[in-house]
């Protein structure tokens, strides 16, 4: 027997089990239209005499958590009266507390919201390695359906803070271990078959039926717990719907969608073509950054050949990729036995024997012109003829190094950032002649490896580093205008980036720096400062590990106050203070000095449509960059501040400092008409 409503629908079966069923596709986010339709197909079931028993399921996957666009919609309303009462109404009174007990059988995921509605029921039987967790604060909220009060009582109070502060996801089995689930089943065949029994279970009185709320077997110690987690319980609501409106939740949730736009590329993504598979691959170069890519790859089931030059580079090479596993399972992120399978997908080589049937190449190697054209033109007559070539330059005319082969439209950049396994951004580079079949398997490929796309076009720096190098340039400046660097470090960290500018130069290394400086002083050199501050750094002796700072294993870094003597030494050189003085600013001025030269260059980059759309450059600020994600990015921060502050602070500095930060005509234009920056 079935009762439908397109979104959630009921089947009762002879045993006297009503499965209740979401179906939402793609996630089975809570609508309003859901909480809706789970309401009256409950009230419908407990109603009948030939249900015992409920087992609530979404179709295909368990459920998402609550509709992220009743979010928005709130948020551009100002008016929480839009989120839906699904605490109470639909948790404790018709779920927790409905005259009926209800199983949760769950497969996929149950996250957020999905995992709330979960955890109301008596019992949780979910599949192999469903996702389960509570990732409001990545929104900058707190879940709103009872999430704070329920995982305590069925994880315990420390465990549950953890998962709650961290937004961190486990597994089905991690959740068995903890009591968030009671049993894991093979396949999706059995889900069903065994939320089944164990619901006529309760129903008949063969295990007791409990209500979460009322747990407190794992609260310890219970009279001082109970207390705060029935304030708490108060609270919640409250807090969310306080939160929704915040600063930072509006901001986390640009991001979000920032996030899931970049995957959407017009004249590609939308005409029909299908990506093809990318199981098998080759990384020329196992240096720092490919033995990264390699396990990321690894990671990602993907079988990899590694190509070194020679067996001890190999060696090398292989044996950072082992340390690079070891520390995630180190860190709790990796199970030994996957590790252990993806380290059997790694093939070590010395040639390019074993390229004949990989689907794609990424070369890793130094950033020599010469060396990677010669590459490209000989794997060109091994690998197979539909093979991607992709380069992870990240200062190289892409155009350039594949003007040796015959193969323009197989060319592509796959800009990745170090360390490759950690970092989440990967930057797309597109020629005129990449083919749009290419772009969509990359962009497929990200969806693997699980990193965060974004398609550019091909120019200096791309989209990343071309806008995020005036930060660098920036905090140059400001310390031979005799600002302290370690002051613009703490202003930097306390606006919210993990580190400070030169804190970043130890950690990049200072050649790459100069690299970087000599391509962009070639391509826009009315607005390239070239500083004598990281060449004296170089001579005195200073490099990673010991520049700015000192690090010391397991402590923080500590400034290097010999270093002072070389800034002083650099800004005779440079000799750009005002009458030789330092100049006098505030913390904020320190901020704007470093971040509105991005905010122009990434004008430049929106004008040139090196970018998609504005958005781009947010999650590329945010996961490339590590700008604060609850500022939203820098595009939706500089909206924030306006483009007519902007423009006047940078039109002031430029005629007191000079043409660096001269305001682009996109940023003009846009002050002057009152028009948001990032608006098409
Ligand atoms: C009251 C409550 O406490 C408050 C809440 O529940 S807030 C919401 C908490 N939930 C989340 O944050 C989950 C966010 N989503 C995810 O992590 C992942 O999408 C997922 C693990 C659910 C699925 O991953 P995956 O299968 O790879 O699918 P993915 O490509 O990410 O998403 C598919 C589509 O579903 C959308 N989607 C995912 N979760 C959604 C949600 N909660 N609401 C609305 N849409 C959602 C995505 O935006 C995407 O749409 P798009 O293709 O148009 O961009």
């Amino acid at each position: 027997m079935a009762i439908n409503s397109q979104l959630v629908s009921t089947e009762i079966g002879k045993d006297g089990i009503a499965i209740i069923r979401i179906r939402n596709p793609p996630v089975n986010a809570l609508a309003l239209s859901v909480i809706d339709g789970l309401k009256e197909q409950y009230e419908e079931a407990v109603e009948r005499n030939d249900v015992k028993a409920i087992v609530l399921t979404g179709d295909d996957k368990f459920c998402g958590g609550l509709d992220i666009n009743i979010i928005q919609k709130v948020q551009k309303n100002g008016d929480t009266s839009f989120l839906p009462d699904a605490s109470v109404e639909l948790v404790i009174d018709t779920i927790e507390n409905g005259k009926k007990p209800s199983v949760a059988a769950i497969q996929g995921f149950a996250l957020g919201g999905g995992l709330e509605l979960a955890m109301g029921c008596s019992a949780r039987i979910a599949t192999s390695r469903a996702e389960l967790g509570l990732p409001e604060l990545k929104l900058g909220l707190i879940p709103g359906c009872g999430g704070t009060q329920r995982l305590p009582r069925l994880v315990g109070t420390s465990k549950a803070i953890e998962m709650l502060m961290s937004s961190k996801i486990i597994t089905s089995e991690e959740g068995k271990e903890l009591g968030i689930i009671d049993d894991v089943v093979a396949s999706h065949e059995d889900l069903l078959t065994f939320s089944r029994l164990w619901a006529l279970d309760i129903a008949e009185g063969r295990i007791a039926r409990t209500h979460t709320l009322r747990r407190t077997d794992k609260i310890e110690p219970i009279h001082k717990s109970s207390a705060i987690l029935e304030v708490k319980r108060q609270q919640e609501d409250k807090v969310f719907r306080e939160l929704v409106l915040s600063k930072s939740a509006k901001a986390l949730l640009h991001a979000y969608f920032a996030e899931r736009a970049t995957s959407k590329v017009p004249g590609i993504t939308d005409c029909k073509l299908k990506h093809r598979k990318i199981e098998k691959v080759a990384v020329i170069g196992g240096g720092l950054m490919g033995s990264g890519i390699a396990t990321a790859l690894i990671l990602s089931s993907i079988q990899v050949i590694l190509k070194e030059i020679n067996f001890d580079y190999l060696q090398k090479s292989v044996k950072s990729i082992e340390v690079n596993l070891h520390s995630l399972v180190k860190r709790g992120d990796l199970l030994e036995e996957k590790m252990k399978k993806a380290f059997s997908l790694l093939k070590g080589v010395v040639d390019y024997e074993e390229f004949t049937d990989v689907d794609m190449v990424m070369e890793v190697v130094n950033e020599e012109v010469l060396l990677k054209q010669s590459i490209f033109e000989e794997i060109e007559n091994i690998c197979h003829p539909h093979c991607i070539f992709a380069s992870n330059t990240s200062t190289i005319d892409l155009n350039v190094i594949g003007a040796r082969t015959k193969s323009q439209d197989r060319i592509v950049g796959t800009h990745l950032f170090s360390p490759a396994h950690v970092m989440p951004l990967l930057e797309i580079v597109q020629t005129e002649n990449t083919s749009k079949q290419v772009i969509l398997d990359v962009l497929k490929f990200a969806k693997i490896i699980q990193k965060v796309p974004i398609v550019v076009k091909n120019c200096t720096g791309f989209a990343v580093n071309r806008t995020f190098f005036p930060y660098m340039q920036g905090a140059e400046i400001l310390a031979n205008l005799g600002i302290d660097v370690y002051r613009i470090d703490r202003v930097i960290t306390e606006f919210g980036m993990r580190i400070g500018p030169f804190q970043l130069f130890d950690l990049s290394g200072y050649s790459i720096f100069l690299a970087v400086v000599k391509e962009f002083a070639a391509a826009f050199p009315d607005r390239t400062f070239q500083c004598p501050l990281v060449q004296l750094m170089m001579a005195n002796g200073k490099k990673n590990g010991r520049g700015y700072y000192l690090y010391k294993k397991g402590k923080i870094p500590e400034p290097d106050l010999s270093v002072l003597q070389i800034v002083e030494e650099s800004r005779r050189l440079a000799s750009i203070m005002p009458g030789g003085e330092p100049i006098s600013v505030m913390d904020q001025e320190i901020v704007e000095m470093l971040f509105f030269p991005v905010v122009n260059e990434a004008c430049r980059v929106i004008e040139e449509r090196v970018v998609v759309r504005a958005s781009d450059l947010d999650v590329a600020s945010v996961h490339g960059m590590k700008f604060p994600s609850e500022r939203g990015g820098i595009m939706y921060w500089a909206d924030s501040i306006g483009a007519e502050y902007i423009y006047a602070r940078l039109k002031y500095w430029s005629k007191a400092y000079g043409s660096f930060f001269k305001p682009s005509q996109f940023l003009q234009e846009r002050a002057t008409k009152g028009i948001p920056l990032a608006e098409l």
